[in-house]
Formats: C-alpha cells, sequence, structure tokens
C-alpha cells in the first residue's frame, strides 16, 4: 500500500530590506514542522553552492541594472532545478526568504529596468522546471502564497541605522527604497491571488498574528493556539 505524500508547498517572504521578514521565517518553518511537515527553509539571491555565488556578485559588485537582473535569474533559475522543484516533489513545504516579486521590485521599480523584459525573463527563468513533477511544458513555477511585509521606506530606514554593515543595495537612499516598496504594491495588484498584505508597522506579536492567520486561512496549518514568533 503506498502513502500519499502531501502536497508541496511554496511560500515566499518578500519586502524592502529592514521591513522584518528574517525575524518571522524561521517561526512559521518550526510551525510547519510541529504539525508534522517537513520544512526547506531557503533564500534569493541563493540556496544552491551556484546561487551563493552569484549573490556575493549581486550584493557586492557594482554592475548594470541589466546584469543584475540577469545574475538574479540565473542563480533562481538554479535554486529552483537543484532545490526548490525537488523539496516540492517530495512534497515539503519550502519557504524562501524572497523570489521573482523581489527582480520586480528592486531592478524594476528600483533600479528602473523594463517590466516587460522582467517579464519575459522571468517565463524564460520559471517555465520547464516541473516536468517531473507531472507540469506542462508550459508552466511556470510561482509560490502558492507570497506573504508580502508591507513598511514605508522611512520606518525600514530606522530599523536598519544600527543594524549592519550595508551591501549594496542597503546602502542606497531611501528614494530607492521607496520606489521598491511602490514596486511591491504594484506586483501584489497584479496577483491579489497570491499575495497576502502583511502590516509589517505593526508589533512583531501582531505581525506574527497576520503570518499564522494568513496560513491558516489556507488550511495549511491548523489553528497554533498560543503560538509565538
Ligand atoms: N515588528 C517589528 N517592530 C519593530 N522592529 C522590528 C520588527 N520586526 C523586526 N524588527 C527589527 O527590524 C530590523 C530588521 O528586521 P529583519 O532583519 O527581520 O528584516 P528583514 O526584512 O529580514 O531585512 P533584510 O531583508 O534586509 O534581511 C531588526 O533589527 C529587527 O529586530
Ligand atoms: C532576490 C533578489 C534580491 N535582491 C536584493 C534585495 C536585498 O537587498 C538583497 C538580499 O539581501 P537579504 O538581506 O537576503 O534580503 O538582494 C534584488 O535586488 N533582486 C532580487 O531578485
Amino acid at each position: 500500500m503506498s502513502t500519499a505524500l502531501p502536497k508541496g508547498l511554496f511560500i515566499s517572504f518578500e519586502g524592502i530590506d529592514g521591513a522584518g521578514k528574517s525575524s518571522h521565517i524561521e517561526a512559521l518553518a518550526q510551525a510547519f514542522r510541529d504539525q508534522g511537515r517537513v520544512v526547506t527553509l531557503t533564500r534569493e539571491p541563493g540556496g544552491t553552492p551556484l546561487a551563493e555565488k552569484l549573490r556575493a556578485l549581486m550584493l557586492h559588485d557594482a554592475m548594470d541594472p541589466l546584469t543584475e537582473a540577469l545574475i538574479a535569474f540565473a542563480a533562481r533559475r538554479d535554486h529552483l532545478v537543484q532545490v526548490i522543484e525537488p523539496a516540492l516533489a517530495r512534497g515539503e513545504v519550502v519557504i524562501s526568504d524572497r523570489f521573482t516579486d523581489a527582480t520586480f521590485a528592486y531592478q524594476g521599480a528600483g533600479r528602473g529596468f523594463s517590466w516587460e523584459q522582467l517579464s519575459a525573463l522571468e517565463r524564460m527563468a520559471q517555465t520547464g522546471t516541473a516536468l517531473q513533477a507531472g507540469q506542462a511544458p508550459d508552466f511556470m513555477r510561482e509560490p502558492d502564497m507570497t506573504l508580502w511585509f508591507d513598511l514605508p521606506a522611512e520606518v525600514a530606514a530606522e530599523r536598519l541605522a544600527t543594524a549592519r554593515v550595508p551591501d549594496r543595495f542597503e546602502a542606497q537612499p531611501g528614494e530607492f527604497f521607496a520606489r521598491v516598496a511602490q514596486g511591491y504594491a504594484e506586483r501584489a495588484r497584479t496577483a491579489p491571488q497570491r499575495f497576502v498584505r502583511i502590516d509589517a508597522h505593526a508589533s512583531r506579536h501582531a505581525v506574527w498574528q497576520q503570518i499564522t492567520q494568513a496560513v491558516v486561512r489556507k488550511g495549511w496549518l491548523a489553528i497554533m493556539v498560543g503560538s509565538k514568533p
């Protein structure tokens, strides 16, 4: 007798730098584990040895916006093929700290690179990776849910002011992050069924409640009484 695998789930966390994503990702992973799921916790750019090398280039080496976008998608393709698709095929929950919406927000809205061309790259990089899962050749992999941490750029800047040595993105001026935040809002408007807006200006506890409510509403987790981030 064969035991059916649970359906793989793909959840991404998005938002401008300092929006508070990292503070909750591990807690959500643990909530899934507590309810018997296997979790692959990963990040972008990165998540594979090759993609981590590309991350280091992207975060620290000067380059033009097209180069930046191409590196983001090259890293994503490797990440999808090597990590995300195999984990989904095993019925795991994949939680990624950022995915393609970040490219639209940062390289698109932030740097000014064309969204139309980013859409073409998105289709190229995210199609044909799920054939073994029985998906059609033109199926484009996207997250099942995107938790979008919406926070004004000036609040995120205050939170990060004392935090760490900034990388190429964190060193950008406030106007850059205001554009990135707008980019996320625009992207959320184009995919309302996938995006869940999290009011990231709320307290940590209230943010955690919004996250758990979103996942419980989907029926992916049972109600978690007294759970904490
Ligand atoms: N709800 C909150 N209220 C106040 N401060 C918070 C809240 N959530 C997180 N912080 C603080 O804000 C800072 C940034 O949080 P965090 O590192 O989780 O953000 P992030 O979205 O993961 O950023 P990045 O994408 O740059 O890694 C940290 O100092 C964290 O302690
Ligand atoms: C996936 C992706 C990321 N970025 C930027 C966004 C952040 O500034 C960094 C990653 O740092 P984090 O601390 O892990 O959040 O990279 C980007 O510009 N484009 C992308 O596609």
